[in-house]
């Protein structure tokens, strides 16, 4: 059995809907140890990159494994947590993507829109995100750190 996610949960007014019921999900979920929310209010217009920074910020610091981000697209927040050092964030709406934004990619961060996809295939989605973990040891680990190279020394 493999070690539980602490997971933050974020969203902007447009993904608030999907945001409230993925989270209930994940605090059901034996994979998760722990659910934080970042989120603005159903009525609160905070803008999507400020929710995907925050939430971003917590995984980047260690203080969450993981994110799951939802706003109109899942574009924006995607776009906005991506300019948090050290994190690796995807937009995926459908199985393969989800399961390879880990296994190759070693996304933190899984975004979603809620103007994209129905509601039972984010959360399908979501239920098998939680199931895979990064295998540092893999032949995608060396892809993975050329990103990180990049970012830390600006070449590669
Ligand atoms: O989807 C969004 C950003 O990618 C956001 O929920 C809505 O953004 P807007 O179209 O700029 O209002």
């Amino acid at each position: 059995m493999s070690t539980a996610l602490r997971i933050v949960v974020g969203s902007d007014d447009a993904g608030f809907g999907y945001k409230e019921i993925l989270k209930r999900d994940l605090e059901q979920n034996g994979d998760v140890a722990s659910v934080v929310d970042v989120s603005v209010d159903a009525d609160g217009h905070t803008p999507y990159p400020r929710v995907a920074i925050a939430a971003a910020e917590l995984v980047a610091a260690g203080e969450a494994d993981r994110a799951l981000l939802v706003c109109g697209t899942g574009l924006g927040v995607a776009i906005a947590a991506n300019k948090v050092p050290g994190i690796r964030a995807v937009t995926a709406h459908d199985s393969f993507s989800v399961e390879r934004a880990v296994l190759s990619n070693d996304a933190q961060v899984l975004t979603m829109g809620q103007r994209v996809v129905g509601i039972e295939l984010a959360r399908r989605l979501v239920r098998e995100w939680l199931g895979y973990r990064f295998d540092p040891t893999s032949a995608s680990a060396e892809k993975v750190a050329i990103i990180g190279e990049y970012e830390t020394t600006g070449s590669c």
